[in-house]
């Protein structure tokens, strides 16, 4: 008997391994076994089994699992993903699986803990305090010992009588870090929904009942109650007694989201699983088991969520759909929301990719009628729109980063008490220090990158490797002394705002602000509770809050993503300027946005001030058309990366010249370094393969699967099918 095992390794295909008779009933399709590789050993995942033995064949040295960690529609929907994206299927199989399941040791010791969680009965025990714990436990999820502790000295003994009648159930486990179970649940609103939401909601519902594979884009502008009909669609499927999985692009930023859904579904006693980045190894594993065995009604995570073992998958949620943040960008480079769809089809399930701005190339698929087209034009309860005026910037002088119209705004916006949200897509004091003498500037050693300067703690610093240094007394090129930070980011505005605006209470959320645990939550909450006047902030600001008190929105340097290298930085500049103008007038104030701007008449500006959609997919789909770019033809962009520029380039050269032979109908652009040349100390160059269609393309990605395995250790390539970004 033998075995084809998908290593845990890059490796272009699966290997044999001969069962051992000792094996043979252990083994099936969906297990990990431990097998020799070269001279070591190895993980993997056994595809396939025949029963005729091979000669020759090394033995598989252990069986892991009692039972498949991957069920046969997990791995059919891994195998197709691997197949797309040119990825050696051990490493999608890794990328997969937790990570405590993929490596060779074993998993560290965990602290376990007791976790208590009330049970679905109504009826109420005899004892005072029993009714006391057990009412406080009902209002949450699974709380540890620890925690109910710290409300109700010495629980114990009421705690295991309460047990004793079934009202509560205690698992053992790992202590959690869940940042969102500590959160008190907030109270559930069932808004009845408008008619357009009942509209979109009953074509789900009809989709749903059909049991099939179905996929619809639900367009909403912001604040049109999207996230209402995702919760009703879901509680359909928790009815037909499967499972949901929600995307969000980034889980820590999400928080009153996840709120939402906990209360909502807490009553039907659902439990809901966080994926976060917070999790430990060994909670994640956890987490995956609960899942896998079907205990889990409903999985909200970022974009490796999308792999969460759910049995019996009924709907897929991709919010905010257009994000980048779903799109992996080392190693393998894969799109949640495009696997999603894949997942989805494997398992009969319904797709609801929601967004205010949908990704060109989504909504084209609802005009060629592939993807169902469900609109919500207008925002709950009739509110407007918030008005969008663009700011001229053009041949003016301004003294500070704000213009006197925003500031003026401002003030009137502080004198009625009321919010604003401030966006500078730039963290840090200024993105450089300049040379007043000869004009030089501060670049990373490392990166072909302008150093960031940091007032506050006087360094600079890159944002892409993380060099810091102190800023220099003297110009390294002429020995000046007048080194000056040029332009503006959040904490020099943060500064200037504090000026202008000596009362008010102002505060910044970017990366910077919010690295710390909880420290993204807090600048939510004190929006919420109205301890912030002016919240400032990078695109991080723009995501997805709702604060009904913010009536208006200022923008600060809309241009600078229209500058760069790439053909989506259109699309990217008009969804911020939509996704951070939809943050005003939420409420019943009505909302007021300000876009300063060099560039008033570039459609992604105009046709944001309009809240124009619309126009501005068609001025953008008519550009894409006539050059070829997506969704007219699809890209693979190749980057090779390595520590020698010479070898990097000669063998760019080489590759491409190789490709060029046997291009056919694929055109080949480059090689040329990368926008971002160097990157922490590599060299690195692209070639961006293009074609009208898939299948050229993946049949010329043979030539680069034999080459690689001719390149020099020195050397790195990525293959990146349906690249989002190429810097
Ligand atoms: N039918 C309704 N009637 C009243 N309020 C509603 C209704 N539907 C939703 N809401 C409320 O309106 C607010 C905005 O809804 P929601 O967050 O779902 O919008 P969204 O479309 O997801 O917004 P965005 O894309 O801008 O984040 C929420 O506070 C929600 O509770
Ligand atoms: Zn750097």
């Amino acid at each position: 008997m033998s075995a084809v095992v998908a290593v845990f390794a890059p490796l272009d295909k699966p290997l044999s391994y001969e069962v051992p008779a000792a094996l043979r009933e252990q083994v099936a399709p969906g297990v990990r076994v431990r097998v020799p590789l070269g001279n070591r050993r190895a993980l993997g995942v056994i595809l396939e089994l025949a029963s005729a033995g091979v000669e020759g064949l090394r033995p598989v040295e252990e069986v892991l699992d009692l039972q498949p960690l991957l069920s046969s529609p997990m791995l059919a929907f891994l195998r197709r993903a691997a197949a797309y994206y040119h990825h050696p299927l051990g490493e999608v199989l890794r990328a997969a699986l937790p990570a405590g399941l993929t490596a060779v040791k074993t998993r560290v010791n965990i602290v376990t803990e007791r976790f208590y969680r009330a049970a679905c009965a109504v009826q109420d025990p005899p004892g005072a305090r029993q009714r006391e714990i057990l009412a406080w436990l009902r209002g949450r999820e699974e709380v540890p010992l620890s925690e109910i502790s710290r409300h109700f000295p010495a629980p114990h003994a009421v705690l295991k009588r309460l047990v004793e009648l079934n009202l509560l159930s205690v698992r053992e486990g790992e202590r959690r870090r869940d940042p969102f179970l500590d959160q008190p649940v907030p109270v559930d609103v069932r808004p009845v929904l408008g008619v357009d939401q009942q509209q979109a909601l009953a074509a789900l519902l009809d989709a749903l009942a059909a049991g099939r594979f179905a996929q619809f884009l639900l367009h909403g502008v912001t604040g049109s109650g999207k996230t209402e009909i995702y919760l009703h669609a879901i509680a359909a499927v928790l009815e037909q007694g499967r499972q949901a999985l929600v995307l969000v692009p980034e889980i820590a930023l999400t928080p009153q989201l996840v709120a939402r859904f906990r209360t909502r579904f807490q009553a039907a006693c659902a439990r809901v699983a966080v994926l976060h980045s917070a999790l430990s190894e060994g909670e994640r594993y956890d987490a995956w088991r609960a899942i896998a065995r079907g205990e889990v009604q409903i999985v909200i995570g970022a974009r490796s969520a999308v792999f969460a073992p759910l049995p019996d998958l009924g709907i897929v949620v991709v919010d905010e759909e257009h994000e980048s943040g779903y799109k992996q960008s080392e190693g393998w480079r894969y799109h949640a929301r495009d696997l999603a769809l894949l997942r989805a089809q494997g398992s009969a399930a319904v797709v609801v990719l929601g967004s205010a701005t949908p990704a060109l190339t989504t909504f084209y698929r609802t005009q060629a009628g592939d993807t169902g087209y469900l609109s919500l034009d207008a925002r709950v309860l009739g509110r407007p729109l918030p008005e969008v005026e663009l700011v001229d910037l053009g041949g003016r002088r301004l003294s500070g980063a704000l213009a006197p119209e925003l500031m003026e705004a401002l003030s009137a916006t502080l004198e009625r008490k009321e919010q604003a949200l401030l966006l500078l897509n730039r963290r840090g004091f200024a993105p450089y220090l300049l040379c007043r003498e000869c004009g030089a500037t501060f670049r990373c050693p490392n990166c072909e990158i302008t150093l960031t300067y940091y007032q506050s703690r006087r360094r600079l610093r890159c944002h892409y490797c993380d060099y810091v240094q102190r800023p220099p007394e003297r110009c390294s090129g002429c020995g000046g002394t007048s080194i000056e930070p040029e332009g503006a980011g959040t904490e020099r505005l943060e500064e200037e705002l504090a000026v202008a605006f000596p009362v008010a209470r102002i505060a910044r959320m970017d990366r910077d602000t919010t690295s710390r645990k909880g420290a993204h939550q807090s600048l939510v909450d004190g929006m919420e509770q109205g301890a912030i006047d002016i919240l400032i902030g990078t695109q991080m600001v723009a995501k997805g809050h709702d604060f009904p008190r913010v009536t208006l929105v200022g923008v600060i340097g809309a241009d600078s993503s229209l500058n760069f290298p790439d053909f989506r930085s259109a699309e990217r500049t008009f969804a911020l300027l939509t996704q951070v103008a939809g943050r005003a007038g939420r409420g019943t104030l009505q909302g007021r946005v300000l876009i300063q701007t060099y560039a008033p008449t570039h459609h992604a500006l105009a046709c944001a001030a309009r809240h124009d959609y619309l126009g501005f997919y068609e001025q953008e789909i008519a550009f894409r058309r006539e050059l070829g770019y997506p969704p007219f033809g699809y890209l693979i962009n190749l980057v090779l990366a390595g520590n020698q520029p010479l070898q990097v380039e000669r063998c760019a050269a080489e590759l491409a010249e190789e490709l060029s032979r046997k291009a056919g109908e694929v055109e080949i652009l480059g090689p040329a370094p990368c926008p971002l040349a160097r990157l922490r100390g590599k060299t690195r160059y692209q070639i961006l393969l293009k074609a009208a269609a898939r299948a050229p393309l993946h049949r010329l990605l043979g030539v680069v699967d034999s080459r690689r395995r001719k390149l020099p250790r020195t050397l790195s390539l990525a293959v990146d099918v349906d690249p989002l970004d190429m810097l």
